[in-house]
């Protein structure tokens, strides 16, 4: 039979040459993902065989198997699932498909000892094996191909590997290891079975091994010997760990759960595990992360949930069952009405999914909700009492480094408050629970802490609106001339420093009854703060200063909307502002960065008659060029840049020398 060779994908080269050069700090991982492999493989031979029962070939009882022979040195892990023609051997164990893995290569460092610690975090997927093997032996048959059509893939972990074409009456895929002297540990039963209760005891299918027994020696005063008995015994739990009652699941297995879902490393913040009845009946398992996916961003990045129906897996990444701005969410939905054959088109329609998702929806409000709750609760008795509430809920595990309960909300808002801010815009129901879960740095707090909530609480008396400012950074912010007066008068203002920001915020008018305003748009107002005696005075002080206004107008025609007086400057000569419901300058940046098209509005310019730069302006004989530099200068204490860069430093260098003169 003729064996042709093959070179592995450069990634999967590097990925292997680490694993076998380099210490590793976990070598039993390697079991965990081959495992989880054997049961994807039946977990997609029996969604397929919904439509075809013929591909069972008689044997319909999928498992995962696990033998080793001490003399031979070798491990075999085997199972009954779809297996893989002589293409998809090439194919999937040749290069890397998976996303873990991916990422996995994108953060090596070179740094062998700290790049070997993430083969423990992440595991690499098959190529975990040459963790403890030399060569790796895959023998496998597509469920439904003829007994010739089998396949055997053989690599020594090096930069290539062996096809040949087999007989292989068994459906399914047979990996047997070769394991290298110092993995001698894993040809023991005890040995094994502890790690397949540590790491796939949720796995739904049963992982058997060899039945062993105790046996005297036949000689007297000899050792006896546990031998083989030649039936196999389910050593897993074999149910799906979401459909035990939660009192028979221990925090560690659910982390453990979370992890092979996630590919994810740290232990999951929170989760929630219900059996939701009613009208649609499902059972919900969800969990919030603690780190960001990279991917987190990027417009096509689908929800981590898991659909099953009556307990037979049905899709990856099933998007229909959390809104969008929820994609960080991991987890299982077990439905027990939607058809089996249920497609993604059907699910957008389905009216159970709807009732589905808006319950996911409610419950990871819920559990942010507790995580948000538990940061404000100053003494510990409040936080355990909210746990005590919902015991259906865990938000409590030592687990997730050293975070403290009241500091996981703080840790959540930095990775994923952004996407969280999405939800303002895409989910009109729950606009106020999410506007509520919000936080903000803001003039009285340089830490993202500050909640509508918190900021109502503390409002002045005659404050009418919730002020804010969106900006490209804190510091941006921190120093926006817009915040001159509300600063002098101890009024707080949010710093809202997001992208998303602005465009999020278009969609929420007040809080709690209470207005929301931008400090950079429209007029100020601060109502009953202003001090009559204040108001009058600017009042008259643009009287006298209109002759000059007209002129300034008529100098930046081309670039100001109008031109006004204003008493919210207090150190600087001036600032922009655009009219209520236009963009933002910030917005207009950001957009035209991205490629899009932005209408082309123009600022106000306001500007403070008490400036001494401003005062002098009626006098001077380069009115204009004062001018000019006024509205550039607006620009650039707001992020943006001058039109006209060359031209701004020319007319500053020239006063400059007319000053030095
Ligand atoms: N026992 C198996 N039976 C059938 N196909 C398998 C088996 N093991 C691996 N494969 C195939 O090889 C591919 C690569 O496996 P690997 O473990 O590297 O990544 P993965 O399983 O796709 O990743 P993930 O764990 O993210 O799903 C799998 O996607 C699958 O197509």
């Amino acid at each position: 039979m003729s064996t042709t060779k093959h070179s592995f994908q450069a990634e999967v080269a590097q990925v292997l040459h680490l694993v076998t050069h380099s210490l590793y700090s976990n070598p039993e991982i390697f079991l965990r993902e081959l495992v989880s492999n054997a049961a994807d493989a039946c977990d997609k031979l029996r969604f397929e065989a919904l439509n075809q029962a013929a591909l069972y070939e008689n044997d319909a009882d999928l498992r995962v198997r696990i033998s080793f022979d001490e003399k031979a040195k070798t491990l075999t892990i085997e199972d009954n699932g779809i297996g893989m023609s002589q293409q998809e051997a090439i194919d999937n164990l040749g290069t890397i498909a998976k996303s873990g893995t991916r990422e996995f290569t994108s953060r090596l460092t070179g740094d062998a000892k700290a790049d070997s610690q993430l083969i423990g975090q992440f595991g690499v997927g098959f190529y975990s094996a040459f963790i403890v093997a030399d060569s790796v032996t895959v023998e496998t048959r597509r469920a439904g191909a003829a007994a010739s059509e089998g396949v055997r893939w053989i690599s020594r972990g090096t930069g290539d590997f062996e096809v040949e074409a087999i007989e292989r009456a068994a459906r399914g895929t047979r990996i047997t290891l070769h394991l290298r002297d110092d993995a001698s540990e894993f040809l023991n039963g005890w040995k094994l079975k502890s790690v397949i209760n540590k790491y796939s005891d949720h796995i739904s299918l049963p992982v058997q091994m060899e039945k062993q027994e105790w046996k005297e020696a036949e000689e007297e005063g000899q050792p006896g010997a546990m031998v083989k008995t030649g039936e196999w015994e389910t050593i897993n739990q074999a149910n799906a760990l979401w459909t035990r009652a939660k009192k028979d699941i221990s925090s560690e297995q659910y982390i453990e759960f979370y992890k092979g879902l996630s590919h994810d490393f740290a232990a999951p913040l929170a989760w929630s595990h219900n059996k939701v009845e009613g009208a649609t009946e499902y059972t919900q398992l969800l969990y919030i992360p603690a780190t960001a996916p990279q991917d987190l961003f990027t417009r096509d990045k689908q929800a981590g949930i898991k659909l099953y129906v009556k307990r037979v897996f049905i899709m990856n990444e099933a998007d229909a069952l959390l809104p969008s701005y929820l994609r960080f969410v991991f987890g299982v939905i077990d439905s027990a009405d939607l058809p089996l054959n249920v497609s993604r088109e059907l699910l957008q329609e389905s009216r159970d999914v709807r009732a589905i998702r808006d319950g996911n929806t409610r419950r990871v409000l819920a559990m942010l909700e507790q995580l948000a709750n538990a940061a404000t609760a100053s003494d510990a008795d409040a936080i355990t009492d909210v746990a005590d509430k919902n015991e259906a809920d865990n938000t409590e595990n030592d687990e997730t480094g050293a975070l403290k309960e009241s500091e996981k909300y703080a840790h959540f808002y930095r990775e994923f408050g952004a996407v969280l801010k999405e939800g303002l815009g895409e989910d009109f129901a729950n606009r106020e629970r999410i506007a509520k879960l919000l936080r903000y740095a803001s003039t009285a707090s340089d830490t993202v802490s500050v909640g509508f909530a918190d900021y109502k609480a503390r409002m002045k008396d005659g404050q009418k609106a919730i002020y804010y400012i969106t900006a490209d950074s804190l510091s941006a912010a921190q120093s926006s001339p817009q915040l001159e007066l509300f600063k002098k008068k101890g009024i707080e203002v949010l710093f809202m420093t997001d992208r998303v920001d602005e465009w999020a915020m278009g969609f929420v008018n007040e809080f709690d009854g209470t207005p929301l305003q931008s400090v950079a748009k429209g007029a100020v107002d601060l109502g009953d703060l202003q001090d009559e005696q204040e108001r009058k005075a600017a009042e008259e002080a643009a009287e006298h200063f209109k002759p000059v206004l007209e002129r300034l107008k008529q100098a930046l025609k081309d670039q100001a909307s109008d031109v006004q007086a204003t008493t919210r400057l207090v150190d600087s000569p001036a600032c922009l502002v655009v009219k209520d419901g236009q963009i933002s300058g910030q917005l207009a940046r950001l957009l035209k960065q991205a490629g899009q098209a932005v209408p082309d509005t123009k600022p106000v310019l306001e500007v403070n008659p008490e400036h001494p730069l401003v005062k002098q302006l009626e006098a001077s004989p380069q009115f204009d060029d004062l001018a000019h530099i006024l509205f550039d200068q607006a620009v650039l204490a707001e992020g943006g840049l001058p039109t006209d860069p060359a031209a701004y430093v020319k007319r500053v260098n020239a006063m400059l020398l007319g000053a030095s003169a």
